[in-house]
């Protein structure tokens, strides 16, 4: 399966201005920048297993293509939302639960990079990941 492997992020863009449209304090969004998070992808049909690492925490978690799921984010914020295939694009739709608003994200495999794209109220960043 494409998203299937092991991807460490190697660049951000914009990503610490979306951090703070999201209401991350200054503090967490220059530890944000250099969070050398690692992605672990285990994608069975539509079940996705993810094991993310970064400076911040480890976690664990599963979805499934199209079914809501209820997360929590590095920093204690809520979201609730689905992840849908298009074409070769994994697109994600989520809700803070705090405040209703959208945060969309999409991941994309091009070749050794996975680059995930974040949208929140008008700010838009892009993370790069390499295969490792
Ligand atoms: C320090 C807080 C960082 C918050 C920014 C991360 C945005 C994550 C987008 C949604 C992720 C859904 C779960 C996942 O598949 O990884």
């Amino acid at each position: 399966m494409t998203f299937n492997g092991s991807w460490k992020v190697e660049q951000s863009e914009n990503f610490a201005n979306f951090l703070e449209q999201m209401g991350i304090n200054v503090v967490k969004r220059k530890l944000a920048e250099h969070d050398n998070m690692k992605l672990i992808i285990e994608q069975t049909g539509d079940n996705f297993h993810i094991k993310e690492s970064s400076t911040f925490r480890k976690k664990d978690f599963n979805f499934t293509l199209g079914v809501p799921f209820e997360h929590e984010l590095a920093d204690g914020t809520v979201i609730e939302g689905t992840w849908v295939l298009e074409g070769n694009t994994l697109k994600g739709n989520f809700t803070r639960k705090d405040n209703g608003k959208t945060l969309l994200t999409n991941r994309e495999v091009t070749g050794n990079e996975l680059v995930q794209t974040y949208s929140y109220d008008g700010v838009t960043a892009k993370r790069i990941f390499k295969k490792v």
